[in-house]
């Protein structure tokens, strides 16, 4: 049973989430569900506010790890507990995991004080599902390159986003049941067929 379900996707940037996203929100709206597409940082007027500053502006890590929290904050109240709560399937691109990845892993910010922070601020609320578009740091430069003008993060090098994608490593390491796996290196098709392989597994 898919409604009520809290599903992430996240990845290094370039991975490929957002080329991905509205297929598997058709998919789902096709079949009768309300779904709700979102981001983070993001997903409410005062997030956005928030992850403007955090693309954008130069700042200390700890200065950006509690923004991101606090548009979490927020982004949680607003928008996930009450269309969970509806019975909505939330669709949300990135969430604490990518915390743990980016200010943990990529800025090396210590991994005990964001799980206090993760504590704090959801109150227990994990996804049911996390999708995780694996690939290289190398290839999705080369994407992101082709695609788009670079934020703050995006404007890393090679190394940052190497210690990024073992960021994210360690965290799945933790809760393999809840995520799903996906080889982002292969073509779009290829990629949608693994999600939709991974819901079938769940009977989603
Ligand atoms: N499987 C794929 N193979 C090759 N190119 C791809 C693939 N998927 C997406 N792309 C291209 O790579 C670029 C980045 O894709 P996309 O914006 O979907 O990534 P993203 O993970 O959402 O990035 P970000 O996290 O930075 O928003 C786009 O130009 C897109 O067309
Ligand atoms: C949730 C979250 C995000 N980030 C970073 C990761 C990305 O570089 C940007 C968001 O951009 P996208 O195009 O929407 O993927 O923000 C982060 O550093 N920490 C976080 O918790």
């Amino acid at each position: 049973m898919l409604a009520g379900r809290f599903i992430t996707i996240e990845g290094i940037d370039g991975a490929g989430k957002s080329t991905q996203v509205e297929r598997v929100a058709a998919r789902w709206r096709a079949a009768g569900l309300e779904v709700v597409r979102t981001r983070e940082p993001g997903g409410t007027p005062l997030a956005e506010s928030l992850r403007e500053l955090v693309l954008h502006r130069t700042m200390d890590t700890l200065t950006e790890t509690l923004l991101v929290f606090a548009a979490r904050r927020d982004h949680l109240r607003e928008v996930v507990e009450p269309a969970l709560a509806r019975g909505a399937v939330v669709l949300c691109d990135r969430f604490t995991d990518a915390t743990f990845a980016y200010q943990g892993g990529g800025r090396g910010f210590d991994l005990t004080v964001l799980a206090q922070l993760e504590h704090w601020v959801q109150q227990g609320r994990q996804p049911d599902l996390t999708f995780w578009f694996d690939l290289a740091p190398e290839i999705a430069a080369r994407r992101r390159a082709a695609a788009r003008a670079p934020d703050r993060f995006e404007s890393e090098d090679i190394a940052f986003f190497t210690a990024v994608r073992q960021g994210y490593a360690l965290r799945f390491g933790a809760a393999p049941r809840r995520v799903a796996r996906i080889d982002a290196e292969c073509t779009p098709e290829a990629v949608a067929a693994q999600i939709d392989a991974a819901l079938e597994a769940r009977g989603w």
